[in-house]
């Protein structure tokens, strides 16, 4: 370590996305590792529009380990944060920044204290995978302050200590969880299928149905379920396997409509799995139930389907369109069914904004011209659920964690460590 100074401050930003599960993750067959009983498969999704970034800081001024959340203090005092924390430093090397003149060595880091500042752009525990973009950016901007060697994988295999779906978000595009078989959970790791540009025709929107924070957790959730569930056992046996094979095959032939329907069904069997819990657990509520019905019956009256669904531990719906036309059509009728409660156009339609343009939407006006879906023409008049979604995101399957160099982007001050 620079022997003369102790007024350094080494940092690094990071920026990782989340990550949508199409085959989901439920589960754990060891609680403290975090090794599911399932693998899974997620899409990653843009950082652009649904990220975190994390900074973090290394100076022998530091007297304690210290995180801030969103501006907020929290504590790293919790097992999944010591976990992280521990098995990142045991795999720091030696750094060196000649410009600061400052030599660390791979025994220092036991002694060096860290603070790290994060924030998430979009609601944390509100079912949108906050954990997963949160542990995943945490371990690799960790990774790259201290020169960690390991490649994303293997740090994917300590951001699951974190949060299993978090091993996900190591990778852009289309990610699986191999759920591994070793005790010690060295092989349960994420690896890339594709990337972000394989299937670049992808639109999704989620519906933010509530940013409430949620009753059940997934880790108790997930508890109760394998405690209770025979449902859950036929599932991680004999239905996941083969699922993931034929997903994984639908991906590498950009086949929507096999990935559309195995989309749906194991969202729809994970819920299932929840009710089969006892006492069942209810993470979709009506506004849920509607989005089903109205993708169900739009698929169904098309020669082939357009959108897929996902809903995670959460009431938000996940909708993935099989590329931009669909998502226009998509996007007009979910306003035509959820308008919104106020004028403010602007907030209720965020993200990748160009496709409500591209629907003709510019203004409530707009929305209220929009005709009933043809599918239920001459059918019983329609009813609208107004205020029932809080705001859509627009987005699209995105990149992998990035370091950003730009330290204007960065949370921590870099004189003394603390947040800006
Ligand atoms: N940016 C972050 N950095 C580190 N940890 C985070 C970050 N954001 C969230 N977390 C951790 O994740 C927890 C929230 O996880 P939780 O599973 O309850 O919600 P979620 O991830 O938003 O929803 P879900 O996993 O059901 O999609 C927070 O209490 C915090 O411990
Ligand atoms: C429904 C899910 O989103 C469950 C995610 O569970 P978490 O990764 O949040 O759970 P812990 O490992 O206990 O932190 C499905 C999925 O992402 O695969």
């Amino acid at each position: 370590m620079a022997e003369d100074s102790q007024n350094w401050v080494l940092m690094v930003t990071a920026q990782t996305p989340t990550n949508i599960a199409v085959i989901k993750y439920w589960g754990k067959r060891d609680e403290t590792l975090i090794l599911p009983v399932n693998d899974s498969i997620s899409v990653t999704l843009d950082p652009n529009h649904l990220c975190t970034t994390t900074t973090v800081a290394v100076s022998p001024a530091f007297n304690q380990d210290r995180m801030w959340l969103n501006g907020k203090e929290i504590s790293l005092s919790g097992g999944r944060f010591q976990s992280c924390l521990r098995e990142i430093r045991a795999r720091a090397c030696d750094v060196e920044d000649t410009k600061k003149g400052v030599k660390i060595t791979k025994e220092d880091w036991s002694k060096l204290h860290v603070h790290i500042a994060s924030y998430n752009n979009f609601p944390t525990a509100a079912g949108l995978a906050s954990s997963a973009a949160g542990f995943a950016c945490l371990v690799y901007a960790l990774g790259k302050l201290m020169n960690v060697k390991e490649d994303n994988s293997q740090l994917s295999a300590i951001a699951r200590q974190g949060s299993g779906s978090a091993c996900r978000s190591l990778f852009g595009g289309f990610v699986k969880w191999i759920m591994g078989k070793e005790e010690n959970g060295s092989d349960s790791l994420a690896v890339q299928l594709a990337d972000e540009k394989h299937w670049d025709d992808l639109v999704i929107v989620i519906a933010v149905v509530s940013s409430r924070q949620k009753e059940t957790s997934s880790t108790s959730g997930m508890r109760e379920t394998v405690e209770t569930s025979l449902l859950l056992q036929h599932r991680a046996k004999e239905v996941v396997p083969k699922r993931i094979l034929q997903m994984e095959e639908a991906i590498r032939n950009r086949d929507f409509a096999s990935f559309s329907q195995l989309t749906c069904t194991d969202s729809n069997q994970f819920h299932a799995v929840c009710l089969d819990t006892s006492p069942p657990i209810f993470y979709m509520n009506d506004t849920s139930h509607r989005i089903i019905s109205i993708v169900e019956k739009w698929n169904r009256s098309e020669e082939a389907p357009q959108v897929a669904y996902t809903f995670d531990a959460g009431p938000n719906a996940v909708l993935i369109a099989r590329n931009r036309k669909a998502a226009t059509i998509l996007i007009q009728k979910l306003l035509y069914y959820f308008p919104p409660n106020s004028d403010d156009l602007d907030s209720y339609i965020i993200g990748d904004k160009s496709i409500a343009k591209d629907a003709g939407i510019n203004g409530i006006q707009d929305i209220e011209a929009l005709p009933p879906p043809s599918e239920i023409k001459d059918k019983i008049p329609s009813q609208k659920y107004k205020g029932d979604v809080s705001y859509f995101i627009c987005t699209r399957p995105g990149r992998g964690p990035a370091v950003l160099s730009d330290e204007s982007q960065a949370l921590l001050n870099s004189e003394n460590g603390l947040p800006k």
